[in-house]
């Protein structure tokens, strides 16, 4: 489980957020909603380990993140706003990539089924940079497929530049992953067809 409590965000020198808790259980879709610059990001990536919190607490499996830090990220998947990607890599590549970087062991074979699975057959071996800007998104989002033992998946505007039928399936891999135990929390500002109504929590009524 996921515990935050007490939290405050400080960006320069203003207060963004205070006071901020929440909990996420086995299960869970969170969603977290506010207007633009409120602070959804920068929650992110105070809850995910990657910035420091002005003042509170964060805990995952009743640990201190700062504590058990490294267990922690083993149980965590974080993808970001802008899809981290090498234009000069194919998706196949940029994908192997992403697993090694993060310690997980996938082998090539693996990686084709999620880049398929993800609607990239055709774009295998294309070097990323002819992409389109939701095909970029897909390279990012394939690592979802291979990271079913991460329990919490912590994802910044996911279905941003997809179509219809991605979203859709990926609003699908979500329920599926929280049916199955797991945990996701997300920013994202449009309207997604979940198989479960997502938990919202507002930034906004924690905004200074
Ligand atoms: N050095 C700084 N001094 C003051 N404010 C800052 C500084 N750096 C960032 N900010 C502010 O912090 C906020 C960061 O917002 P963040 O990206 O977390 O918002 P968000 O809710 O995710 O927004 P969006 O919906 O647009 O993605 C913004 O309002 C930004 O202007």
């Amino acid at each position: 489980m996921l515990e935050v409590e007490d939290l405050a965000c400080l960006k320069g020198d203003r207060l963004l957020f205070r006071d901020l808790a929440l909990r996420l259980q086995a299960g869970e879709l969170l969603r977290i909603a506010g207007p633009n610059g409120v602070g959804k990001t920068s929650l992110l990536r105070l809850v995910t380990g990657l910035a420091l919190p002005e003042a509170g607490e964060i805990r995952w499996r009743g640990e201190s993140i700062r504590r058990e830090r490294e267990a922690f990220h083993r149980e965590l998947l974080y993808l970001g706003h802008a899809p981290a990607i090498n234009d000069l890599l194919s998706p196949l590549e940029n994908l192997r990539f992403a697993c090694a970087a993060a310690g997980d062991e996938v082998d090539a074979d693996s990686c084709m089924q999620a880049l398929v699975r993800i609607g990239l057959e055709n774009q295998l071996d294309l070097p990323a940079r002819v992409l389109s800007q939701g095909q970029r998104r897909r390279v990012s989002l394939a690592r979802l497929f291979l990271s079913g033992r991460r329990a919490l998946w912590v994802l910044d505007e996911p279905f941003t530049a997809l179509d219809v039928k991605a979203v859709a399936d990926l609003a699908q891999a979500l329920s599926e992953h929280c049916a199955a135990g797991g945990m996701v929390m997300l920013t994202t500002h449009q309207d997604a067809p979940f198989a479960l109504t997502p938990r919202v929590l507002d930034v906004g009524a924690y905004a200074c």
